[in-house]
This record gives structure tokens, C-alpha cells and sequence, in this order.
């Protein structure tokens, strides 16, 4: 099971610019939490703030339920240095195994770098290089990696921006399946009639953070 996370007179400040006034609130665990608000409100950087990402004041605490779980984090754009001479099925083996880029492959990473690719509808791409990729198959490459990780708090900076139909209804499942084993997920998203369909709570961002479903 996922975390708890409470947040407690928590407040953001950038370059001297107060990005998030003091919120004080608890994210159930085991719970699709969406977070939704107007562009510039502050919903990426709340994301970061509860990652350790960003510097804040007040606090940030995790409850987790037993032994504390791994996190995954797909942030909302993604761009890798185009030279860089590093392929699909490198990057996914460097989550399975520290020596990827050295030594034999082993034929069992081999088969989960493709049962990845496969779940996030992206089979057959091992050996294109990162730069190659398009937008929406690097979102669709970090999030398989995240699934690797078999996380248990899950941060999705709009993880369906950039997606087609397919690809969307790939990510929605997997969603819906890392809920019903227990994750705690935060997700942001602008899109009112997914948010409707599968959020069991419902935050705004805007001067703050309130409970809005
Ligand atoms: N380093 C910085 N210094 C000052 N202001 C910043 C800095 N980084 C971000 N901001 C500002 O903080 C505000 C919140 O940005 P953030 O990316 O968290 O918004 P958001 O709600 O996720 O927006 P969007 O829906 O457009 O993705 C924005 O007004 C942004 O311009």
C-alpha cells in the first residue's frame, strides 16, 4: 500500500516569489488524487515540493502503512540530449541492471525491457536511440520505466498531454491497475471528463490547494 502524505502549513517560494501560499491538507493513501487548476498555479511545483524536489517551508510528511515504498515521478515534459548515443532498450536495461552498458545481456532483462515496451504500447522500438523518440513515446518510455521501479507512490505530471487515443487508454489502464494494488497516485490533469471518470478525490490548485470532489 501506498502512503499518506500530509502537508502542513506547507509553502513554496521561488526567486523571492511566493508560488504557493501555506496549505495544510492529507492525501489518503491508496487513493487517485488529482490535481487540477489553472495553467501557472502552482501544480507542477507542489508536485516537485512533494518529491524533495523543490525547497519549501512547513512540512512534508509520508505515512507510509509498512516499509517505506519506491517512488516514481513522470514529469510533464521530457527531452533527452539528441547525441546522446543511448538506445530505448539501453536506458530500460540501466533500470534492471546496474552494468547495462557493459557485459553479455542477459536474455531475462532482454524479455522485460520488451514485455515494458509492450505494456505501454511501444514494442518493436528497442533500438531507437532517446533522441529519436517522439513526445508522447518519451512520456510513454518514463512511465515504463516507472513501472519497473514497482512503485508505490506514483507522481504523473499530465501523463496523457501529447498521447493519442491509444496510447492514452494504454496509460489509463496501467493507472487503474496501480490503483488496485494500492498505490497512492497524484496525477495532474486538465481534462474534466477523465478526471470525473476515474478520481476518488478531486484537488484545485489556485491561491492554495482545497478539496474540490
Ligand atoms: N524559478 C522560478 N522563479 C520564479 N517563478 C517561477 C519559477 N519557476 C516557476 N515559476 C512560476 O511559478 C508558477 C507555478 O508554476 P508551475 O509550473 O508549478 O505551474 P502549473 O500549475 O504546473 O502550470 P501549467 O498548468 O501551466 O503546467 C508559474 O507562475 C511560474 O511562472
Amino acid at each position: 500500500m501506498g502512503p499518506d502524505i500530509e502537508m502542513d502549513q506547507l509553502s513554496l517560494q521561488l526567486n523571492g516569489v511566493t508560488i504557493l501560499p501555506p496549505i495544510t491538507a492529507r492525501l489518503k493513501a491508496g487513493q487517485l488524487h488529482v490535481i487540477t487548476g489553472p495553467n501557472g498555479a502552482g501544480k507542477s511545483s507542489l508536485m516537485k515540493a512533494l518529491l524533495g524536489l523543490l525547497p519549501h517551508s512547513g512540512d512534508i510528511r509520508r505515512h507510509w502503512p509498512g516499509k517505506p515504498g519506491k517512488v516514481a515521478y513522470v514529469p510533464q515534459q521530457t527531452a533527452f540530449e539528441p547525441s546522446l548515443p543511448v538506445t530505448v532498450q539501453e536506458f530500460l536495461l540501466s533500470s534492471l541492471n546496474r552494468r547495462a552498458f557493459f557485459g553479455r545481456r542477459r536474455k531475462q532483462d532482454l524479455q522485460r525491457v520488451a514485455e515494458l515496451l509492450q505494456q505501454v504500447g511501444m514494442e518493436g522500438k528497442e533500438h531507437l536511440r532517446l533522441g529519436q523518440l517522439s513526445g508522447g513515446e518519451r512520456q510513454r518510455l518514463l512511465f515504463a520505466q516507472a513501472l519497473e521501479q514497482q512503485a508505490l507512490f506514483w507522481c504523473l505530471d499530465e501523463p496523457m498531454t501529447g498521447l493519442d487515443q491509444q496510447a492514452q487508454e494504454i496509460i489509463t489502464a496501467a493507472i487503474q491497475q496501480l490503483r488496485q494494488q494500492g498505490a497512492t497516485l497524484l496525477v495532474i490533469q486538465h481534462d474534466p471528463a477523465w478526471t470525473e471518470q476515474h478520481a476518488d478525490c478531486i484537488w484545485k490548485v489556485e491561491d492554495g490547494l482545497r478539496r474540490s470532489a
